[in-house]
């Protein structure tokens, strides 16, 4: 961080002379003498707003007072280190960068016993009903950002999206990413928040330090440190407000907090953030009517702010919110910051009373910084460039009106664009290599198992129940998945009423027996699969914003969606097997008939999840339907016996549970007799037909349960690695 911002930060006392230096290249101006040079109107109103930040910092140190213990006295460990620091830089003191980023005292303390203060997390974290109770925060630096967008052919220019960015999210301070369109400050906030990755005609180069230990913000481990709220809501439809915030202190907060103390943090939070009168309100979406997009956006800062982050990153926390509602969140946020996270956020022009509460900016143009320090640095650093703020207008505007409307040359000559002149400490160092590994792993600090969170056992009661609750309350879908299955049961029921009960020795009425039973089991199979086939694309922005925000495991999740879809399963099949079961007046038992049909459908609900695990999108998931359908009908053999199939693709059908399933269910209708002489050897013809017998029956359960198996654990493979990779 450049000096200005520095000193900034570490200046946390009101009586303190402001900075005498402002960030970047050029020498600093005195603050009197530039009081004097300015017109009355400005300098009324400067006065106004340097009376205005120095209340704001008396606050600040007011509610630093009261929520931090004063420090204790230097341990020998820290003296040791700083000593260590002051011989490496030969400056006499260690950097202002250094001391207010990476080497602040209870950061070195962390890298020397890390146990010490991840314990008195956890139990702050786990006792206080206060929101903003006092955290661990953590501070991310970072320098040589680079992204680049590859020429489309030979030749072609390569594109800096961004270029050379540096800076760093001090603990307890709110930081701005502000810039014009398309200056980078998605991308940044995205590379730092470890959602992108090089691909295609994009590459990213960075430098990302997480408390001085060099990570790899991509890795899942380094992820869940950070809470992220991203531009667009992914909340579950059919939750409440106070359910949504809720879930996420349940399953994130450790688990012996108690329960009345997850009421009022949940409680706390909605009133803090103005949801009050919507917080029973279903969230809603596209087609369900809910609480308005405000509100959703304020919803999403909630379920990550009850948490008492130690790091909040928020992609324009502000859009789409009213002025009250806008500066209501940013209060949320300076107060999250005072409770020592390090809270940084994109946003758009901001109102300046908004703009005055941030503590730190980061201003892009162009994919480079234009500026980066303390908010209240910006006047002078603009006015030593010879753009001046004029009198009466809102800083923030006046900033991205020079970064838009001065020519690009111009900017650079006036000394904007300011060079990384921190000197980091090399990561290597043998102070710092404490825990360190570049990947994010095996470091103490990166150690998630800080405290211990709700067990497998809890998250998949909790996400069962959700999905239990997203059933019942989205009626709709639920009634036309059981009103369909009525119907069309009731309907193959008269069209082959009684075929169960015919003569077996005329052709038509056991092709007609024939006929149903594979109506009854491809039935079974369309009315089951394809809902589970479109549920987890449908579901995915809102499991990987969970699963990345370290809500639950993948498995406890897969067990969850299992679990539900095995109890829908159930009921789905009992429905349209007792319906046609007497109505076709089958002859195999009920029970095994109904195992047996459960099992199929639950082997095909299992292969529509691998597929739905494989697409993102649910459109594509509606296209990948009659891959799931139509290899398993021309496989099974009954349309065509499988000795006409080309012998390079016989294999095929030992991977269609149709296959194993139509085997057990004909041996069960067909294999008992048929009534004795013609009707026996018709029978045995059509068992024959389909490669069903009676002596390989097991084999057949066993190989559609090992399918089962082989799809579902496929499922979660897949399911894993995306989440794991989600950029
Ligand atoms: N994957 C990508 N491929 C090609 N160009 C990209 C990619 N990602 C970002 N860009 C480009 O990088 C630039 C910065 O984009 P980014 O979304 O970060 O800007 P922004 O400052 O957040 O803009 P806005 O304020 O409009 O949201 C834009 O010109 C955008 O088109």
């Amino acid at each position: 961080m450049a000096d200005g911002a520095n000193d900034e930060a570490v200046g946390d006392n009101p009586e303190q002379a402001p900075s005498e230096e402002v960030v970047g290249d050029v020498p600093s101006p005195k603050k009197a003498k530039r009081k004097s040079a300015a017109a009355a109107a400005a300098a009324g109103k400067r006065k106004s707003k340097r009376a205005s930040t120095l209340k704001k910092e008396a606050s600040k140190k007011a509610v630093d007072k009261e929520q931090h213990a004063p420090d204790p006295p230097e341990s020998e460990a820290y003296s040791e280190i700083k000593e260590q620091l002051n011989q490496r830089y030969s400056l006499g003191r260690i950097p202002e960068a250094v001391k207010t980023t990476s080497f602040a005292k209870q950061d070195l303390e962390v890298g020397r016993n890390p146990k010490v203060l991840l314990s008195k997390k956890s139990s702050i974290l786990a006792s206080s009903d206060d929101p903003f109770a006092t955290r661990e925060g953590k501070t991310l630096l970072w320098r040589d950002i680079n992204m680049v967008l590859s020429g489309k052919k030979d030749g072609e220019k390569d594109r800096y999206l961004l270029e050379g960015v540096w800076g760093e999210v001090p603990q307890r301070k709110t930081t701005a990413i502000m810039g014009p369109s398309g200056a980078g400050k998605t991308s940044l906030l995205n590379i730092l928040a470890g959602r992108a990755a090089s691909r295609g005609r994009v590459s990213i180069q960075s430098e990302i330090r997480l408390n001085n230990y060099v990570v790899d913000p991509k890795k899942i481990e380094v992820r869940q440190h950070i809470a992220f709220v991203a531009q667009d809501d992914s909340l579950q439809v059919t939750a409440t407000p106070r359910e949504s915030i809720y879930f996420s202190a349940k399953l994130r907060l450790p688990k012996d907090t108690p329960e009345k103390t997850l009421i009022k943090l949940t409680n706390k939070m909605l009133q803090e953030l103005g949801l009050e009168k919507c917080a029973d309100t279903f969230v809603g979406g596209a087609l369900l009517k809910g609480i308005s997009g405000g509100e959703r956006k304020r919803t999403s800062i909630g379920v990550e702010l009850v948490v008492k982050p130690a790091m909040v990153f928020l992609d324009e926390p502000t859009s789409g919110l009213d002025s009250f509602s806008a500066m209501q969140v940013c209060r949320v946020l300076q107060k999250v910051a005072h409770a020592g996270s390090s809270v940084l956020f994109t946003i758009h022009q901001p109102a300046s009373d908004i703009f005055n509460q941030f503590d730190q900016l980061i201003l892009l143009n162009r994919g480079r910084v234009m500026y980066q320090g303390a908010v209240d640095d910006i006047e002078p650093y603009f006015q030593q460039r010879g753009h001046p703020l004029p009198p009466r207008y809102n800083p923030a505007d006046w900033i991205m009106t020079v970064a838009q409307s001065v020519p690009w040359e111009e900017l650079i000559s006036c000394g904007f664009f300011p060079e990384d002149k921190r000197h980091l400490p090399d990561p290597d160092t043998e102070i710092f290599v404490d825990g360190k590994d570049a990947s994010g792993h095996h470091s103490d600090e990166m150690d998630d198992k800080s405290y211990i969170r709700a067990g497998i056992l809890t998250q998949v009661h909790l996400l069962y129940s959700r999905e239990i609750r997203n059933i019942t309350r989205d009626k709709a879908s639920i009634g036309a998945r059981f009103g369909l299955t009525i119907f069309l049961a009731v309907l193959i029921g008269i069209i082959f009423l009684d075929v169960g009960n015919t003569d077996k020795a005329k052709p038509q009425n056991l092709q007609s027996h024939f006929g149903a039973l594979i109506m009854v089991v491809l039935m079974s199979m369309f009315g089951t699969a394809q809902p589970a086939l479109l549920a987890f694309p449908e579901e995915r922005p809102v499991f990987l914003r969970e699963y990345s925000t370290s809500h639950y495991s993948v498995v406890a999740y897969f067990m969850a969606r299992l679990s539900m879809e095995a109890s829908l399963t159930a009921l789905q099949v009992l429905l349209l097997l007792t319906i046609d079961y007497f109505l076709i007046s089958l002859n195999g038992p009920f029970g095994i008939m109904y195992i047996a049909v459960y099992a199929l459908a639950m082997s095909s609900t299992a292969l529509a999840v691998l597929l739905g695990c494989a697409v993102e999108d649910p459109k594509l998931g509606q296209e990948m339907l009659p891959i799931l359908f139509v290899p398993q009908m021309l496989f099974a053999g009954f349309f065509v016996v499988p000795e006409l199939i080309p012998v390079w693709l016989r294999w095929a059908r030992y991977l269609c549970s149709l296959t194993w399933a139509i085997r057990i269910i004909m041996v069960e209708e067909f294999g008992n007799g048929c009534g004795g002489g013609e009707a026996d050897a018709a029978c045995e013809r059509v068992l024959n037909s389909v490669g069903a017998s009676e002596d390989e029956t097991w084999w057949n359960w066993l190989i559609l349960i090992g399918l089962f198996v082989v799809f579902r654990l496929g499922a979660l493979f897949i399911l894993r690695q995306k989440a794991l990779k989600f950029y």
